[in-house]
């Protein structure tokens, strides 16, 4: 039996556009990435994919994806679960911070392991700062104790797989198409885990926005092929675009 599972980063938000690290900061869709998240929905149609539920973080970048992708390829009817434990990697205090002016202030490397090392946090955010989620209502139901107040990949591999473990492959196990609308941390996650991907070369692996992303996987939830972007073109372009971001102004 094969399982499928589709995941689709979220379309440019406003602070993707403005190169600032965002994290949990609750932006919306930039123009360009409401068009992205059209094109994920058209992908989708024309694939001939037919999933059978939705999961989403609780963040609204993703969340619009979701509905004006699935919109697209009518499919507003599925059933929907979304979880914190799907958003994006908590920035820590570099949320709000401009990733050009981080990338000159503290250098190449510092930079690159605030950005990609496997398991070094950006230092934490204060509670009171503007762009903390501290008291935030979306949160209100979750154990404060688990929050996050900085994340490296590794923390958010550790809030993440039990979620994915627990009640997103028992969907898969199901024979149910499973499509994930989330985060390029989350699924960097998620994939490292599905591919066995080691903690070095996941530095390597940048998701680009609005693409769906197919796995085909066995009984035991690992792929049966490698897995596929529906436009391996646009994504190759778009995952050099991300591994990019530092330089841009
Ligand atoms: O700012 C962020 O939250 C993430 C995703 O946009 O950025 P990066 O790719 O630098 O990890």
């Amino acid at each position: 039996m094969v399982h499928k599972l589709i995941l689709v980063r979220h379309g440019e938000s406003e602070w993707n556009s403005k190169n600032l690290f965002t994290g949990w900061v609750d932006v919306r869709l930039s123009e360009k990435g409401r068009k992205e998240a059209k094109r994920g929905g058209e992908l989708l149609k024309e694939s001939g994919l037919k999933p059978d539920v939705v999961f989403t973080s609780v963040l609204s970048r993703a969340i619009q994806t979701a509905d004006i992708a699935l919109d697209e390829a009518d499919l507003l009817y599925l059933p929907v679960v979304r979880s914190w434990r799907l958003n994006e990697r908590h920035y820590g205090a570099l949320q709000g911070k401009n990733k050009a002016e981080t990338l000159e202030k503290y250098g190449p490397v510092q930079f690159k392991t605030w950005r990609r090392s496997y398991n070094v946090p950006p230092p934490p955010i204060e509670r009171d700062s503007k762009f903390s989620q501290f008291g935030d209502d979306r949160y209100a139901n979750v154990d404060p104790d688990v929050l996050p107040a900085t994340e490296s990949l590794e923390l958010v591999i550790k809030r993440m797989l039990p979620y994915f473990q627990d009640v997103i492959a028992k969907e898969l196990l199901e024979n149910k198409t499973v499509i994930v609308f989330a985060h390029g941390n989350s699924l960097r996650g998620m994939v490292k885990y599905l591919e066995k991907i080691s903690d070095d070369d996941i530095a390597g692996l940048n998701i680009p926005t609005g693409i769906p992303l197919v796995f085909e996987l066995d009984d035991n939830l690992k792929p049966s092929k490698k897995a596929y972007y529906l436009d391996p073109e646009a994504a190759a372009a778009g995952a050099a675009a991300v591994a990019a971001q530092g330089q841009k102004k």
